[in-house]
């Protein structure tokens, strides 16, 4: 028996599996709420026919994805992506997000921003007033990254290294590590996302701005919130 956050997980994926159409090169996001979308997409290659490649995001989707039969295309091998559908760990009502939580934010982004659409499927609790809440994950390279926590805690970012369930630094699929910086608000993301990206060492960073065309939201009733109601 599934939890009602699950639930809602479940019924966001299976609703955006229900968008993918014949033909369609669909973007395949990472974390918990895309195992949904990816388990549902399977079924309808399985059973329908549906004739879909997916460009994935991380080796965990990859490899949920490769035993369902879905075919698979590098994101390089592709013209464009027609859609992704990928998960958030905190959404505004701009629907601009933070991503990352799963330690796949860098492929997240390069696969979204060659999409043509992108859906995130959220349940409920990850709907925000302002981002910040979520603590935000900065990919690094390792060489120097105690020097970047410095500069981060030196700005009141109030870093911490993630650490694998082993104690050790996590390695994202990238070799790369994540510092997380715990904020309670971010109230001028714009500003915050360009700092990050002009520091050297900081691989990529998981505010997701103007990146999202819709997001769908799990429950008894499923919602779909558009960017462009949003921006009105
Ligand atoms: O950004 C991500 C991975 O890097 C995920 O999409 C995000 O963490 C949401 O995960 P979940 O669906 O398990 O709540």
């Amino acid at each position: 028996m599934l939890d009602k956050i699950q639930q809602q997980k479940k019924a966001a994926g299976e609703y955006a599996a229900s968008l993918v159409e014949n033909g369609m090169v669909v973007g395949l996001g990472t974390g918990s709420t895309v195992r949904y979308f990816v388990d549902r997409l399977g079924e309808r290659v399985a059973n329908e026919g549906l004739d879909i490649v997916g460009v994935t995001t991380s080796n965990r989707t990859a490899h949920q994805a490769r035993c369902l039969g879905i075919s698979l295309a590098d994101v390089d091998a592709v013209d464009y992506i027609d859609l992704t559908v990928d998960g958030a760990d905190a959404v505004d009502p701009q629907l601009n997000g933070i991503k990352g939580g799963g330690a796949a934010l860098l492929y997240e982004k390069v696969v979204a921003k060659n999409s043509k659409r992108n859906i995130w499927i959220v349940d409920g609790s990850k709907q925000h007033a302002e981002l910040g809440h979520f603590p935000l994950p900065v990919e690094v390279v390792s060489y120097g990254e105690q020097q970047l926590c410095r500069l981060f805690k030196k700005h009141n970012l109030n870093p911490i290294l993630r650490l694998d369930e082993d104690g050790r630094p996590l390695t994202t699929d990238n070799g790369n590590n994540i510092i997380d910086l715990h904020l309670e608000t971010i109230p001028f993301p714009e500003e915050l996302a360009t700092w990050l990206s002009n520091q050297v060492g900081v691989v990529e960073h998981g505010l997701f701005l103007n990146v999202c065309d819709e997001v769908i939201v799990g429950g008894d009733e499923i919602q779909v919130l558009k960017r462009e109601a949003a921006k009105n």
